[in-house]
C-alpha cells in the first residue's frame, strides 16, 4: 500500500496531494504542467515536499513532522522516464544489469536470463539502445527496473513516444505485467486513451483556496 499526502508550493501554484494506492495501477491524468510529474519525483525522493507523509508498505519514505527523508536509492522505487532514460553507450544487457549490485557473477546472470526472456529481449542482449525499436527499448526499460524487485513502480507518460497500434500493445503489456508483478503502479500521463489502464483514475483540478492557486488531484468516476 502507498499513501501519499504533501503540500508542495511550485512557481505557478499550490501542489496538494492525497492518494493511495493498493496493489492496483493508479493513473494521474493532466494537462503540461500540472504537476503529475512533481508528484512522482517526490513519490521517488528527485524532489522533496514541503510538508506531509510519504508511505510505503511498513515503510516511511518521506515525513515532515518526523523529519524523514529517505534518499531515493532507499526507497525500493522503481522509475520509468518520459523517454526511458536508457544509457546509451552500454548494450541492453548492461542496462538492465546496471543496478544489480552486490550479488554473485552466477545469480547476476541467472537473473538476467530470466529477465530477458520474461521481456522476450534475449536476442537483442548485444545491441545498444539506438538500435532498438520504441517497443523494443520499453521493454529494457521496464526489465532493468524490475530486475531490482521494487515495491512501486513509477512511469511517466511511457507511451507518449510511440504510434497509436504501439500504444495499444504495450498498454496491455503492462496491464498483463502489472498481474504478475503484484505491486502498486503509478502511471502518469495527459492522454485520456491511458487513462483506461487505471484501475483508479485521478485527474488535475485548479482550484482556489483564501486567494492562493491550488492544484488537486480528483478521482474521476
Ligand atoms: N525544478 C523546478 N523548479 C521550478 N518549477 C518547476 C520545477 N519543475 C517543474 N516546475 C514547474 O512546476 C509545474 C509542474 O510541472 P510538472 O513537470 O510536474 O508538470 P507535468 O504535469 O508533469 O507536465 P508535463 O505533462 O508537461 O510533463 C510547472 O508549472 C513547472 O513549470
Amino acid at each position: 500500500m502507498l499513501k501519499v499526502k504533501f503540500v508542495k508550493r511550485l512557481p505557478d501554484f499550490v501542489l496538494k496531494v492525497d492518494l493511495l494506492v493498493d496493489k492496483e495501477i493508479l493513473v494521474l491524468v493532466g494537462p503540461s504542467g500540472s504537476g503529475k510529474t512533481t508528484v512522482l519525483e517526490c513519490i521517488a525522493g528527485f524532489q522533496k515536499p514541503d510538508w506531509g507523509e510519504i508511505i510505503l508498505g511498513e515503510k516511511t519514505l518521506f515525513s515532515s513532522s518526523k523529519r524523514i527523508n529517505l534518499p531515493s536509492y532507499k526507497r525500493g522505487i522503481g522509475y520509468i522516464f518520459q523517454e526511458y532514460a536508457l544509457f546509451n553507450h552500454l548494450t541492453v544487457r548492461d542496462n538492465i544489469l546496471y543496478g544489480v549490485k552486490n550479488i554473485l557473477k552466477d545469480e547476476k546472470e541467472k537473473q538476467l536470463n530470466e529477465i530477458l526472456k520474461k521481456f522476450d529481449i534475449f536476442h537483442l542482449a548485444e545491441r545498444y539502445p539506438v538500435q532498438l525499436s520504441g517497443g523494443e527499448k520499453q521493454r529494457v526499460a521496464l526489465a532493468r527496473t524490475l530486475i531490482t524487485k521494487p515495491h512501486l513502480l513509477l512511469l511517466d507518460e511511457p507511451l507518449s513516444a510511440m504510434d497509436r497500434k504501439l500504444r495499444e500493445r504495450l498498454c496491455k503489456e503492462i496491464k498483463e505485467l502489472h498481474g504478475q508483478w503484484k505491486i502498486p503502479f503509478v502511471l502518469v500521463t495527459h492522454y485520456q486513451y491511458e487513462a483506461k489502464l487505471g484501475d483508479k483514475v485521478f485527474k488535475a483540478e485548479k482550484g482556489e483556496d483564501k486567494g492562493e492557486i491550488i492544484m488537486k488531484f480528483h478521482q474521476s468516476a
